[in-house]
């Protein structure tokens, strides 16, 4: 097995040295106050040893890797019907994009670019009593920690300024295919990506990917058949218009967030997560990417 422990501390001070770190998002107000030089990484084996290095234990905001999270929840709760309202074919777009809703009346190509995440979330807030409260649960439940909450500020924030999801929405709503109110679903939405977690909590909750549904505490959230396809959607969907990108330099399933996020896994091995706030110009942290090419460079473990 390689010494885990070793390479992510040269991949951390390796990057420490990289002057060009990325733009930090700013359209959502709250997320531009985040300083640009924080990095972190931290590795789950699937013996659930840990290994981090820099500011892995920091909270951050995880925006879209949430939607990964929602997906799960989603499919455990109402299985393969959820394929009748949204696709699983890549975008080939940035994450916020609205052409190819029109083009497809309203089928978002995937759960993993934002009108997919709507559609997932109304999903939720159809089946849950208590839609916010709920999803926090499980988040918690695969995670073992009880800590994680939601940033209202950050979920405000968005809220605000969230002008393309909320035309989203709509027309998903003018399709047919948004059951509750925008503004309903807009909420829940905003709140799920407003999360925050630290690297080594988020490689805590992707420990099930990598661990055929089993989460660290040995409950089944997901079948076998289910993580399959999700881990597909996150190799093939999880970058946007840079999943070929993350495939050909990384070589893992994985998702990104516009908090600077990015969470991976290699099924029987491990799940890492990095994170540093610097986007590059498609929306995925610029080291993050560099940190993942160079984990799975230097120990030889993609799944390709
Ligand atoms: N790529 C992202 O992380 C985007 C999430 C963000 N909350 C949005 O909807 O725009």
């Amino acid at each position: 097995m390689p010494n885990y422990q070793d390479i992510i501390e040269a991949i951390a001070s390796e990057l420490n040295n990289v002057k060009e770190k990325g733009t930090v998002a700013s359209y959502i107000p709250e997320l531009s106050k985040i300083d640009p030089n924080k990095f972190g990484i931290h590795l789950v084996d699937s013996q659930m040893n840990h290994y981090s290095a820099g500011d892995a234990d920091e909270l951050f905001s995880i925006q879209s890797i949430s939607k990964v999270l929602s997906l799960s929840k989603c499919f455990a709760l109402v299985g393969d019907s959820i394929w009748e309202r949204v696709d699983v074919e890549p975008s080939g777009d940035p994450f916020n994009h609205l052409s190819l809703l029109e083009f497809e009346n309203g089928i978002p190509r995937n759960p993993l670019i934002n009108a997919g995440a709507i559609v997932v979330a109304d999903i939720l807030v159809s089946n849950l009593e208590n839609p916010k409260d709920e999803f926090l649960y499980f988040i918690r439940q695969i995670t073992n920690d009880d800590s994680i909450t939601y940033n209202e500020k950050v979920a405000e924030s968005e809220k605000n300024t969230g002008f393309k999801n909320i035309a989203a929405a709509n027309l998903l709503k003018s399709y047919g295919n948004l059951e509750n109110d925008v503004d309903e679903v807009l909420d829940f939405y905003f709140h799920q990506c407003s999360i925050e977690m630290s690297c080594k909590q988020l490689a805590n909750a992707f420990y099930m990917f990598m661990n055929h549904g089993k989460c660290q505490r040995g409950k089944t959230h997901l079948n076998i058949n289910q993580v399959k396809r999700i881990n597909a959607l996150m190799l093939t969907c999880g970058f946007y218009d840079e999943a070929g990108e993350f495939a050909f330099e990384v070589g893992l399933p994985g998702k990104s967030g516009v908090g600077g996020g990015i969470a991976a896994v290699f099924p029987d091995k491990f799940s890492v997560v990095t994170w540093s706030p610097g986007l590059n110009q498609k929306g995925n942290s610029k080291l993050g990417m560099q940190a993942l090419e160079k984990l799975t460079t230097k120990t030889s473990q993609s799944i390709f």
